[in-house]
């Protein structure tokens, strides 16, 4: 480990035009040298990162400083990636993020945690009953994706226990992707769903969520309490996102098979806090109800019973659908 790994990116720049005399690796070992590998996990100061085929076990290098590593995080690596046991590498820089998740603990608290980086898919998974649905909760849970730029899908646990009438008429008027499973679901749809992207799962504890992940993965072990292979210190932190890779789904390419994408699950929640979203960024999200605003009055918050809110007029000429107008007025409540 010496100096020469460290130096910084305007060093790098400044050789860059040198003649080559030695083998690029040895010449340069800059950033662009080191690994890019993916971060599926996080515990105590350790990233678990999938580089190539191989998991290896790094730390963040002192430069980085404060800048945070999440999982999803695409990141460059140095020194031992081998990933045999008592190796460590070091996190040298963090790729520019497609898009972060965040949340805060509630609403009062100022501290915003970024909690996975480069998903594209939001699974809100909800249980049918036992627990029973809340859809403040769903609803805070789409307003963070939406802002996040994710894609939602709502996940309906436990239809051996009620029936999803009710929510897939609150929700599909927003245009969120609805599924249903129960025990022994035929998963292919859902499958379908996830194939090729990164899904993040979040929702309340108790739901049925490792149970849904370990019937998508069946070497998925969740909520078994698996020992750490790196620390051998007994099981995961459940304070912790992990990223799991789907297995592949039959397609239509030359192999017959395709990549079945990954799921980040995270650890069950009480409370989806908000705190750091505006209410422009929700309506933000929904650019056919933004352009119905034009005929509000200024400064509208587009709440229930304003005077004058342009959406309440687009119902009335029957440009936008009361449903749709209801379910979004929620997440606005849901937001503030
Ligand atoms: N009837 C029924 N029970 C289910 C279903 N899915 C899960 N359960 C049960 O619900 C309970 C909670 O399931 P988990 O998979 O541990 O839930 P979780 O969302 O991971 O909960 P946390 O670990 O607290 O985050 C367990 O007793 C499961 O057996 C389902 O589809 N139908
Ligand atoms: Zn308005």
């Amino acid at each position: 480990m010496t100096s020469r790994q460290f130096r910084t990116d305007e060093n790098a720049a400044f050789e860059r035009p040198r003649r080559r005399t030695r083998p690029r690796t040895k010449d340069r070992p800059s950033y662009s040298e080191a690994e890019v590998g993916v971060v599926i996990t996080v515990d105590r100061g350790r990233f678990r990162v999938l580089l190539g085929g191989h998991e290896t076990t790094a730390t963040k290098a002192r430069q980085l400083g404060r800048t945070g590593v999440i999982v999803g995080d695409r990141v460059r690596i140095v020194g031992d990636t081998s990933g045999e046991e008592g190796t460590l590498g070091r996190i040298v820089e963090v790729e520019e993020r497609t898009t972060v998740l965040r949340r805060t603990a509630d609403d009062d608290d100022p501290y915003e945690r970024p909690i996975v980086a480069n998903a594209d898919q939001l699974v809100i998974v909800t249980a049918l009953a036992d627990p029973p649905p809340r859809t403040g909760m769903i609803d805070r849970i789409l307003v963070a994706g939406f802002d996040a730029g994710l894609d939602p899908l709502l996940c309906l646990t436990k239809a051996d226990l009620a029936g999803p009438e009710e929510l897939l008429a609150q929700y599909e008027p927003l245009g969120v992707l609805v599924q249903t499973v129960q025990p022994g679901a035929d998963l292919t749809e859902l499958r379908a769903a996830l194939a090729g992207r990164t899904s993040v799962f979040v929702g309340h504890s108790g739901v049925g969520k490792s149970t849904l992940v370990n019937a998508l993965i069946p070497d998925a072990h969740r909520g078994i309490g698996a020992v750490n292979e790196v620390t051998g210190r007994g099981r995961h932190t459940s304070s912790s996102a992990i990223a799991l890779r789907l297995p592949p789904v039959a397609g239509s390419d030359a192999r017959g098979a395709e990549d079945g994408g990954w799921v980040i699950d995270t650890p069950g929640v009480r409370s989806f806090g908000l705190s750091h979203v505006t209410r422009e960024s929700i309506i933000a999200a929904f650019p056919d109800l933004q352009a119905q605003t034009a005929g509000c009055s200024r400064g509208c918050t587009h709440e229930t019973g304003v005077p004058e809110c342009g959406l309440d007029a687009a119902v009335a000429r029957g440009e936008l659908s009361r449903a749709r107008l209801e379910s979004f007025r929620r997440m606005i409540d849901a937001g503030q």
